[in-house]
C-alpha cells in the first residue's frame, strides 16, 4: 500500500495494488473538501464524532484484513531501523567554476526496487460485519461534571465516552464467526488493532480530520498515528502553557487583565516579542467589541495561531510536494546538530512510501562523520546516497554528481545535505551560494527548494541562526526538529512571525515516522488541545 504523504489522500485504487505513477500523479493535493463534502453538514456533536470515529476505525480494520489476505506480513525495515543495502556512489569529481562540467553520466547500478512496506499487520482476521457496539448517544454528563469549565467537561465526557467503549463488548454476530460460541468474552484487546488503539488519542485524531471534512472511509492508520504522535510530541508545551492559559481563559469573560496574562504565557512558551504582539493587539480588539466566554476565547485564539502560522503561504505557494515525473532538487541548511540529517532521512522515508524515486548526495563534507551518518540514514530508508570519500572535499563536486546520477536514473527528489557551520556568514554564504550556482548550471529545468532545518528547542536563540541563513540560502521553507524536546512548541510561532517562512514540515522524534508534512490546522489543535 502506498500512502502519499505529500498529498494526504489514500485512494481506494491504491488499496488493490502498489500506487502506479499515474494513480499517485492523479491523486488530488491535500484534501480541500469536496463541494459535496462542504455541503455535508459539519459534525455537530461528541456523539456525531464517536460514530464518525467508530466508521473510521472500522474502515481501518477491513483495509487491514483485506491487505493481511494479499500481502504475506512484511516488517517495515524503515520502522524497524534494519538497514536495506543501498548503493553508495563515490563521487570522483573535482569541480572548479573555471572548469567545463564533465558530461557523461556516472554508470549507475540498478535502481534498487523502492521499498513497498504494506503496514504492519493485525494477528486475528477481521471481517466486515465487525461492529464495534458502542451506543451511539453519549450521556448527558452529569451535574458534576456540567459545574466544569468547557475544556474540563470535555475531557470528562471523553472519559466518560472511553469507560463506555470499555463497558461495550464488540458481540460477533453469529453469521461471522463460525465458533462464536467458543469465542471467548471479548476484552478490551478487541477494541484494538495492534499497533492503534481505539483511545482517547484515537477519537481525538478521528475529530481532527473529520473537522478537515474528511470521510470516515479516507482515514488511514497513518494518519491517525501521526496525529497521536504530534499531540504527545507537544504534551510538554501544552502542560507548561495550555492548562494555564485555559485556566485564564476559564475564569469568565475574556478582561483586559486575563489578557496580559495570556501575554506572559506566550513569551514565556518562546513565541517571541513580535509574534505576541500580534496575539495580544487581536485578542484585545475582539473583547473591546463583546466579552469572550472562554469557550469563544479559546477558539479565538485557536484562529489567531492558525492565521498567523498560514501567513506566508500568501507568499510561498500553500502545497509543498515533489513534483511527479520531474527532477525536484530539495537543499537541506542548517546548523549542525540541528537535525539535518536526520530530517533528509525521514523524508527520504516518506518520499520512497508516497511513490517517488529518491536520492540523497551527502554535500555536507565539513565533517567525515556527517557523510557516515547520512548513509546510515540512507540504508534506514533504502535511498541511494552519492558521497565522496575524500576528507573535507568540495561540497560543490558532490552536487554535481549527484545531479548527474539523479538526470540518469529519472530520480524525481534529490534530497542535498548542505553544510551547516556558522564559522562566519560569508563562508557559509559562499558556500550555499556556488552549491545554487552548480545546481541552476546543472539542473536548470529543476524545482529547487532550500529548506532550513531548525531546532525547536533552541527558541529564539535558533532564530537568530536562522536569520543568517535566510540571508545566504533563499529559504523556501522551514523544518521544525525535536518539537517533542521542547516545552516551548511556541517557537513555531515565532519563526512564522519572524522569518516569514512557512513551516513544511515538523519532527517530532528521533524515529524515521517522526516527521510529516505540516498542517496549522493540526498544530493548532494539538497545541492548545485539552
Ligand atoms: N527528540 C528528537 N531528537 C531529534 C529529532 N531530530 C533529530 N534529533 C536528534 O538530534 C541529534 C542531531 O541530529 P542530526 O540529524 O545528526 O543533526 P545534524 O544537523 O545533521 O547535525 P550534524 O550531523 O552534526 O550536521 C540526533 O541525536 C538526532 O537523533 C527530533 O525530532 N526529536
Amino acid at each position: 500500500m502506498v500512502f502519499n504523504w505529500f498529498r494526504r489522500q489514500f485512494s481506494s485504487n491504491e488499496q488493490a495494488a502498489p500506487a502506479t505513477e499515474e494513480q499517485s500523479t492523479a491523486t488530488p493535493p491535500v484534501p480541500e473538501p469536496t463541494p459535496e463534502e462542504e455541503q455535508r453538514e459539519p459534525l455537530q456533536d461528541s456523539a456525531d464524532y464517536l460514530s464518525f470515529a467508530k466508521a473510521a476505525y472500522k474502515n481501518i480494520q477491513q483495509r487491514q484484513a483485506q491487505t493481511q489476505s494479499v500481502v504475506e506480513p512484511a516488517q517495515d525495515a524503515a520502522t524497524t531501523n534494519e538497514e536495506t543495502s543501498i548503493e553508495v556512489v563515490e563521487s570522483e569529481t573535482t569541480y572548479s567554476e573555471a572548469e567545463t562540467l564533465p558530461s557523461e553520466p556516472i554508470t549507475t547500478e540498478d535502481e534498487p526496487q523502492p521499498s513497498v512496506v504494506p503496514e504492519s499487520l493485525p494477528s486475528e482476521p477481521v471481517t466486515t460485519e465487525n461492529e464495534l457496539l458502542i451506543s451511539d448517544e453519549i450521556t448527558v454528563t452529569d451535574a458534576t461534571t456540567e459545574s466544569l469549565p468547557f475544556w474540563a467537561r470535555a475531557e470528562a465526557e471523553r472519559q466518560a465516552r472511553l469507560e463506555r467503549l470499555k463497558a461495550t463488548a464488540i458481540e460477533e454476530p453469529e453469521s461471522v464467526s463460525a465458533t462464536a460460541a467458543e469465542t471467548p468474552q471479548v476484552t478490551d484487546e478487541a477494541l484494538s488493532i495492534p499497533g492503534l488503539a481505539f483511545d482517547e488519542g484515537f477519537l481525538w485524531s478521528a475529530e481532527i480530520l473529520a473537522a478537515q471534512g474528511r470521510k470516515p472511509e479516507d482515514i488511514s492508520i497513518e494518519e491517525i498515528t501521526w496525529l497521536k504522535k504530534l499531540r504527545q510530541g507537544l504534551d510538554k508545551t501544552r502542560r507548561n502553557i495550555v492548562n494555564q492559559l485555559k485556566a485564564i481563559v476559564g475564569q469568565g469573560p475574556l478582561n483586559q487583565a486575563a489578557v496580559l496574562e495570556i501575554e506572559a504565557l506566550l513569551l514565556q512558551a518562546d513565541v517571541g516579542v513580535e509574534a505576541t504582539d500580534y496575539v495580544i493587539n487581536a485578542l484585545q480588539e475582539r473583547i473591546k467589541q463583546e466579552a469572550l466566554p472562554p469557550e469563544v476565547a479559546i477558539a479565538y485564539l485557536k484562529e489567531i495561531l492558525r492565521d498567523m502560522l498560514d501567513q506566508p503561504l500568501k507568499v510561498h505557494k500553500a502545497t509543498f510536494a515533489p513534483e511527479k515525473d520531474t527532477l525536484n532538487i530539495w537543499l537541506m541548511t542548517g546548523v549542525n546538530g540541528a537535525g539535518k540529517t536526520t530530517t533528509i532521512g525521514k523524508i527520504a522515508h516518506i518520499a520512497q512510501k508516497s511513490g517517488y524515486k529518491c536520492l540523497i548526495a551527502a554535500a555536507d563534507t565539513f565533517r567525515a562523520a556527517a557523510v557516515e551518518q547520512v548513509k546510515i540514514w540512507g540504508s534506514r530508508s533504502g535511498v541511494d546516497v552519492i558521497a565522496n570519500p575524500g576528507q573535507n572535499t568540495d561540497p560543490a563536486a558532490v552536487v554535481f554528481d549527484a545531479i548527474t546520477a539523479a538526470q540518469s536514473r529519472n530520480i524525481e527528489l534529490l534530497l542535498v545535505d548542505t553544510a551547516g557551520r556558522l564559522q562566519n556568514k560569508k563562508n557559509l554564504m559562499d558556500e550555499l551560494s556556488k552549491i545554487r550556482r552548480i545546481v541552476d548550471k546543472k539542473a536548470p529545468n529543476a524545482k529547487i527548494e532550500s529548506l532550513l532545518v531548525l531546532d525547536a528547542t533552541l527558541g529564539q536563540n535558533g532564530l537568530r541562526q536562522a536569520e543568517v541563513f535566510a540571508q545566504a540560502a533563499q529559504l523556501s521553507g522551514v523544518v521544525l526538529t525535536k518539537l517533542d524536546g521542547t516545552a516551548k512548541g511556541g517557537v513555531a510561532l515565532a519563526v512564522v512571525r519572524q522569518l516569514n517562512l512557512p513551516i513544511r514540515f515538523i519532527g517530532a522524534g528521533e524515529g524515521i515516522e517522526d516527521l510529516r508534512p505540516f498542517s496549522s490546522y493540526e498544530f493548532v489543535e494539538a497545541l492548545l488541545s485539552s
